[in-house]
């Protein structure tokens, strides 16, 4: 997860290859609390992992359910047959999934619960759910503001003869709540059963859907009459499954799909492969299939998986019905952006109660990239951005994780303008490696941006450029670590360091069988982290990179790790040779005393002694035998920024570069 201020998305020009989806949202929270409320063990395969999913399993060991995880597996052992908390504070964070179905459940069961979340679930309606249970006899209280959370729940006097009415016009999910809660209490149930009775028109009905057909997973048969009347039997009650597979999530989906329909090019042709959900889901948002290719996407199903390749562009502009995919229905705003007419989707007054006032939000943001939009009270109206109109845009995202995603989606403009996303960290919501995920399969549209530091031994650039790196969100790359990990290798290897070895140092460097993971450096299983930052490997490393074979070796491994966002890349060599069109080059000074201190003061916390005046002698000798190396000498790039470090701390000097940065950006 990029857990920064914001996140640049270079311009973009297709997606391909394959990606597997983490677990429906929708999905997870409902196994998890059926799988809690009923007696003995269910494992849930591939459940997701998101902020969604956290707060319900919090909620479900703080009641007294048994949960183990083990990656994306949880086994859950259900409330049925273990003492259930009658007292509990449960924070449930934005995730309507769990609030509205959790209140429901806790209302109907009994107990001294609060339930509450972040500020804007405070914001989020649930009354029409709150006067269903009241009038079956649930005891809730508001304890902010009436017909929002946070909320407290008593014992109840079920009253159960009498069919329950529940609007559905706000959320689906007030009668998804309902109907998951109320086979807890059949065995109260009158002869016929418990009928709920919808009042008025119900939307996201697919979402109902997923619900009856869960229930059903876990044993209870709901008799459904259209979208009007739901009846639980008297003898309904959940039954573990044992086992449950969750789909990969069709919303997540969506952006993926957008952004096959919207790659252009030749390495967009062979298409991408989404795996996980297919065309036979049981979620409602995989309609949005029909939609995109309504708009021209070309989508084919696979057994358990999507493939999707770009079809007709300009995509067709369309005019829909988004009810029943009200969250895809963000991403055919996006993909709007490029079709071939205004578009408008309808009947999507619910966007405004969700994660923010998503109409509002989206009409706001579509703006800033160049469209025009007309945000009706329950319709988006949106007019194409011509090529040649589309804006830099740094983008808002109101913690709103389809904000975000959707917004990645500006990235494949023809104009070849990046996108700035902001509070990129929302995605945590559902999908918290969304921007990985998507920078793994995505093609820049130029060359990935880097940011070179290069400069003498001991001037801090290593430091400055891993700092550099983890406040941009980039990669990084230590160059000098490859020289030092060759040297390594040759000394492991029985090679001598010399001219005379050349092409079997090259061979050497060529097969660096290295791995950079969690800041460790491993040359095959050897963790070499400490081993390569030792003087000897130093030394040895300035000796190696004096040959051009195995400078050679090195360069197309240094190219390759200019990969999607970005990438700070340090060393002696970065913007002269390696990347010579890098937007940004920086060369990186501080005069051999200061350096020599630096280093000693480094040395000595590790508890190696040396002598300042061999150190600083050592610098010199490195300094020299680098500037008078034929190959790739170090020296300033003629296009390169100077910055004399001598007098600053780390963090004026990551300013000063991000200053620079900055400047160049179009934001
Ligand atoms: O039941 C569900 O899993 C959901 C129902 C939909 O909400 P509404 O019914 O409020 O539209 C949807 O937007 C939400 O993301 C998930
Ligand atoms: C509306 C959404 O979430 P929630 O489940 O919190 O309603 C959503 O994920 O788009």
């Amino acid at each position: 997860m990029y857990d920064l201020p914001s996140l640049d998305v270079p311009a973009l020009s297709a997606v391909n290859g394959r990606v597997r989806l983490p677990g429906s949202k929708s999905i997870s929270n409902r196994v998890l609390l059926l799988a809690a409320l009923c007696s003995g063990r269910t494992v849930l395969h591939e459940l997701l992992d998101s902020d969604d999913t956290r707060v319900m399993l919090q909620a479900l060991r703080l009641l007294g359910c048994g949960v183990a995880l083990e990656g994306t597996r949880a086994t859950i052992d259900g409330l049925g047959d273990r003492p259930r908390q009658a007292q509990a504070d449960l924070f449930l964070g934005n995730a309507g999934t769990a609030m509205r179905p959790l209140t429901a459940a806790l209302a109907v069961l009994g107990g001294a619960y609060t339930l509450h979340g972040v500020p804007r679930m405070h914001e989020r309606p649930i009354g029409d759910l709150v006067d269903a249970l009241r009038a079956l006899g649930c005891r809730i209280d508001y304890t902010g503001q009436a017909g929002y959370p946070p909320l407290t729940i008593g014992t109840p006097a079920l009253r159960l003869d009498q069919p329950i009415p529940v609007r559905g016009d706000v959320s689906s999910q007030f009668l998804t709540a309902l109907l998951m809660a109320l086979p807890l209490a059949a065995d109260q149930a009158p002869a016929g059963g418990i009928v709920i009775e919808v009042q008025g028109e119900l939307i996201s009905k697919p979402y109902i859907d997923i619900t009856l057909k869960l229930m059903a997973r876990f044993g209870v048969a709901v008799q459904r009459e259209g979208w009007q009347r739901f009846t639980i039997a008297r003898d309904s009650r959940y039954r573990s499954p044992g086992e449950i597979q969750v789909e990969a999530d069709a919303s997540s989906a969506s952006y993926f799909i957008a952004a096959g329909a919207l790659s252009t090019g030749a390495s967009g042709q062979n298409g991408l492969k989404i795996e996980g959900v297919g065309l036979d889901s049981i979620q409602g948002d995989i309609r949005f299939v029909d939609a995109a290719r309504q708009m021209g996407a070309d989508i084919t199903g696979e057994p358990g998986a999507l493939r999707v390749r770009p079809g007709r562009q300009p995509l067709a502009a369309i005019d829909l019905d988004c009810n029943p995919i009200p969250d895809a229905a963000m991403t055919l705003a996006v993909m709007a952006l490029y079709a071939d007419g205004p578009s408008t989707l309808r009947n999507i007054a619910s966007w405004r109660v969700k994660e923010t006032d998503r109409l509002a939000a989206m009409a706001c943001e579509l703006r800033k990239l160049g469209a025009t939009v007309d945000e009706g009270p329950d319709f988006l109206r949106i007019v194409p951005i011509a090529p040649g109109h589309w804006r830099a845009a740094s983008i808002a995202t109101y913690d709103d994780h389809r904000m975000a995603m959707c917004a990645s989606l500006a990235a494949f403009n023809p104009d070849g303008v990046p996108v700035r996303i902001e509070d990129p960290r929302c995605v945590a919501k559902t999908f918290p490696d969304y921007f990985e995920t998507l920078f793994g399969i995505a093609q820049p549209r130029a060359d990935v941006p880097v940011i070179c530091i290069d400069g003498p031994t001991a001037s801090g650039k290593g430091t400055l450029a891993a700092a550099l790196a983890a406040r941009l969100g980039w990669h990084y790359l230590d160059s000098g670590a490859l020289y030092r990990l060759t040297g390594l290798a040759a000394r492991r290897h029985g090679v001598a360091l010399d001219a005379a070895h050349e092409p079997r140092l090259a061979e050497l460097a060529r097969a660096l069988p290295l791995r950079f993971a969690d800041g460790r450096v491993w040359l095959g299983d050897e963790d070499v982290s400490e081993a390569i930052r030792a003087e000897q490997a130093g030394m040895d490393a300035s000796r190696v990179s004096a040959l051009p074979a195995v400078r050679a070796a090195l360069f197309e491994l240094q190219r390759g790790a200019a990969r999607l966002p970005g990438l700070v890349a340090d060393g002696r060599d970065m913007g002269t040779v390696i990347f010579p069109a890098a937007p940004l080059k920086v060369f990186l000074t501080a005069g051999v005393q200061e350096r020599a201190e630096r280093r000693h003061r480094q040395l000595q916390a590790r508890g190696v002694s040396v002598t300042l005046e061999s150190l600083r002698a050592d610098l010199q000798e490195r300094d020299a035998r680098d500037q008078a190396r034929a190959t790739a000498p170090l020296k300033p790039a003629p296009d390169a920024l100077l910055l004399d470090n001598s007098a600053l701390s780390i963090e004026q000097s990551v300013e000063q570069v991000l200053a620079w940065w900055q400047a160049r950006q179009p934001f």
